[in-house]
Parts: C-alpha cells; structure tokens; sequence
C-alpha cells in the first residue's frame, strides 16, 4: 500500500535532510498514529505521501505506484485516491458547506446531481446535515474539521492522511473527529495522522511511527 526503503527528503542543498534513511510499509486498510517534536518531520513526511514533494533519494510507493520513478502526469490521478486533512481547515470561505464538500467531485467532473447526493451524504455522516447551506465561517472549529474531513473522503480515497486535525479542538470535538477517522478505516481506507496528543493515543490504541530529527525512531 505505502513503502517507504531508505527515503531522504532535502529542502536545500548543504542543510540537514528534513527525512532521512526511512524505511516502513503500512498496509492496506491500516491506521496509524505519527509522532515527533516539532521539526521531527511529520509534516515532511505527510507531504511526501501526498505526493507534493518527491523524495531527494529512495524508493516510494503509493497505492501500488512507485513514485520514484513515475512520469510527472501519472502522479495527478494518484493524487485523487488521496485524502487530506489540514490543521487549520482550509475550507473555501466564499462556498457554501455543501459546496466545500462537493469541490473535489466537481473537480473530477462528477454530474451535479450526483456530487450533491454524495457531498450531502458525507455531511449526514459527520453529523453536519443541518448545516450545508452555511458558509464555513458560522461553524464551530470542530464543525469545520468536521467538514474538512467530509470534503477529504467524500471522491473515497484509498488512502487519508491528516496533519495534526484536532489541535485547534476541544476534546469532545477532538475524539468526534478521531472516531470518524477510525470509522473510515473500518471502511477499508488507510489512515495516518499526525498528532501530538498522547491523550488520543491512549484513548484509540494503534500502531505509532515516531520520527526523531527525520529519522524513524519506532514503529509499532
Ligand atoms: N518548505 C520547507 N523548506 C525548507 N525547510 C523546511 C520546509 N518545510 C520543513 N522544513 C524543515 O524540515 C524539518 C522538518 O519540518 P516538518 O514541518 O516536517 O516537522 P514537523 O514534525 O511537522 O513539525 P511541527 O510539529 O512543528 O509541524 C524542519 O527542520 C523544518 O525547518
């Protein structure tokens, strides 16, 4: 599904690789937790899996595509059956909640009666139905992730990766959101989420890739 063999990842020349010498695999339909100080590389290393950033030196597969190696227009359509959770939201402030969701879709060229059903069903199960016609701004911050997460899984990515999604949430809002991520990976998508929560670890045992000064410190 992921495998990463001895990847580095240098933003410059003559600095200290942000990724270095990381080798795992996650398999299919697996949830795993990212862990590391600040500047450990959780970051980095979302970006590589989301395919906005190419790895300096190492082999890298994504959904069974070794993005080492492929040609630059493969890479677009690898990035559809990617999912993507930000900290800070990134809703589009000027659309509608129910537009927000529908983007991706609309994006792909779905028909327009068809991405509404989708978005508005992604919304029911995030428990946001009763929001779709408000504007981003009017909900709450875990009603936006919430939101975030239903735009992220709504064209149902293969996999869904989340850069520290509960760190601007209380902790009722915080566990809401872990649990609809846990709730997609008994669907069968694979999830990995950065965090620096140890609270929510505990809360939803699974297995943790830890990253010390770019390198894999553990995993399991
Ligand atoms: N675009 C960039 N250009 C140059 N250096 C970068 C860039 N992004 C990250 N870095 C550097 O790479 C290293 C890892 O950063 P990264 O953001 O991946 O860490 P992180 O674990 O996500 O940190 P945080 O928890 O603070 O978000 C840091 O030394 C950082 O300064």
């Amino acid at each position: 599904m992921v495998r990463l063999e001895d990847i580095t990842l240098s933003y410059r020349r003559g600095e200290n690789p942000a990724l270095a010498g990381l080798s795992f695999a996650l398999e299919a339909g697996s949830f795993t937790w990212l862990m590391g100080a600040s500047g450990a590389g959780k970051s980095s290393l979302l970006k590589l899996l989301q395919l906005s950033v190419r790895p300096t030196a190492g082999r890298l597969t994504v959904l069974g595509t070794a993005v080492h190696t492929a040609r630059r227009r493969a890479l677009p359509g690898l990035r559809r059956r990617i999912g993507i959770v930000f900290q800070d939201f990134r809703l589009l402030p000027h659309l509608s909640v129910l537009e927000n969701v529908a983007l991706p879709l609309r994006i792909a060229g779905r028909r327009e009666v068809q991405l509404r059903a989708d978005a508005e069903e992604m919304l029911r199960w995030v428990g946001l139905g009763h929001r779709m016609e408000d504007r981003p701004e009017a909900l709450s911050g875990g009603e936006q992730q919430r939101v975030a997460l239903a735009r992220a899984v709504v064209a149902r990515p293969a996999l869904l990766l989340a850069d520290e999604p509960t760190s601007h949430l209380d902790e009722p809002q915080a566990r809401r959101v872990v649990s609809l991520l846990q709730e997609m990976q008994r669907l069968g998508t694979t999830v990995v989420v950065a965090t620096h929560s140890p609270n929510l670890i505990q809360d939803f045992p699974a297995p943790i890739l830890q990253l010390h000064q770019g390198r894999l410190l553990s995993h399991g």
